[in-house]
C-alpha cells in the first residue's frame, strides 16, 4: 500500500475492528435456524450468512435471506416485537439474540486492529467508521474505542439521513465527506462481500478486504484490491 496517497481510512466496523461478525453471524444462526426449522424450510448455512446477511442492514440482511429461500413475510414495522412473524419482528428477534451475547461476553477489540488504528493516529491519517450495524456505537463503547473516532456512519445515522445501505456505496461517500478527504484518497476495509462491493462501487483509492472466513478470492471477485488475514498485516508499512 502506498500511504503517501492516503488521508483516510473508512472503517467497518463487525469483523474489522472487532470480533462481532462472528457474534452476529451467531444470534443470525440461532433465528433462521429455529424460524426456517419451524416452517420445514431448507435449512441454513454459514454460506446464507455470508451470501445474504453479512455487512447488510438489519431488515434488508432479512428480506434478502428469505427472497434466497422463497419465503414471503410482510414488512411490518421497526417497532414490532421480536415474536412477529414479519420481516421486522424476525429482524428484532435477532436484535435480541445478538445483544444478550454482547452483554453476557462483553468484546475485546482485534488486537491487530487497534495496533493499526494507533500507527494511523500517530501518523495523523483521519479515521471512521462506516458500520450497517445500529448497534456500532454500543459495540464500539464495549470495546473501548468509542473515542478514537469522531465519524461514525452507522445503521442509525443511515436510517435518519435515508443513506441506502451497503452494497450502495453512499454510507462510505458520506464518511468521506465528513472527515474531509476526497474519495480518491482513502481507503476503505471491508470483510463482507456487500460491503466491498460499496467500496468498489464508490471508487474510492482502495478497496482492502479483510479475510475472516468470507475468502480471499471471493473478496476479490467482490472489488478488493488488497486482501489481508488481519490488519497487524498493515501496521509496518504505515511506520515505514
Ligand atoms: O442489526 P444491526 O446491529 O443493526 O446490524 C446490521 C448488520 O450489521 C453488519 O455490520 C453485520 O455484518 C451484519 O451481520 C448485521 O446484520
Amino acid at each position: 500500500m502506498h500511504w503517501d496517497d492516503i488521508d483516510a481510512c473508512l472503517f467497518d466496523l463487525d469483523g474489522v475492528i472487532t470480533p462481532t461478525a462472528e457474534v452476529h453471524m451467531r444470534a443470525w444462526d440461532t433465528m433462521f435456524s429455529e424460524f426456517l426449522a419451524a416452517r420445514g424450510a431448507a435449512a441454513y448455512t454459514s454460506a446464507d450468512y455470508f451470501d445474504h446477511v453479512d455487512g447488510r442492514p438489519r431488515y434488508e440482511g432479512v428480506a434478502t435471506l428469505l427472497e434466497a429461500k422463497g419465503i414471503e413475510l410482510p414488512q411490518g414495522e421497526p417497532s414490532d416485537p421480536p415474536e412477529a412473524e414479519t420481516i421486522s419482528g424476525l429482524g428484532n428477534r435477532k436484535d435480541k439474540l445478538f445483544n444478550e451475547i454482547l452483554a453476557e461476553e462483553g468484546i475485546q477489540p482485534y488486537p491487530g486492529s487497534v495496533r493499526l488504528l494507533d500507527a494511523l493516529a500517530e501518523r495523523g491519517t483521519e479515521v471512521a467508521i462506516v458500520s450497517s450495524s445500529k448497534n456500532a456505537r454500543a459495540v464500539l463503547e464495549a470495546a473501548g474505542l468509542l473515542d478514537r473516532f469522531e465519524v461514525i456512519i452507522d445503521g442509525q445515522v443511515a436510517a435518519a439521513e435515508g443513506l441506502p445501505g451497503k452494497p450502495q456505496p453512499d454510507t462510505f461517500l458520506a464518511a468521506a465527506e465528513r472527515v474531509g478527504v476526497p474519495k480518491e484518497r482513502a481507503v476503505v476495509f471491508e470483510d463482507a462481500l456487500s460491503g466491498v462491493r460499496a467500496g468498489a462501487a464508490g471508487d474510492f483509492g482502495l478497496v482492502v478486504g479483510v479475510d475472516r472466513g468470507t475468502g480471499a478470492d471471493r473478496l476479490r471477485e467482490a472489488g478488493a484490491d488488497v486482501v489481508v488475514g488481519d490488519l497487524d498485516e498493515l501496521v509496518d508499512s504505515v511506520r515505514s
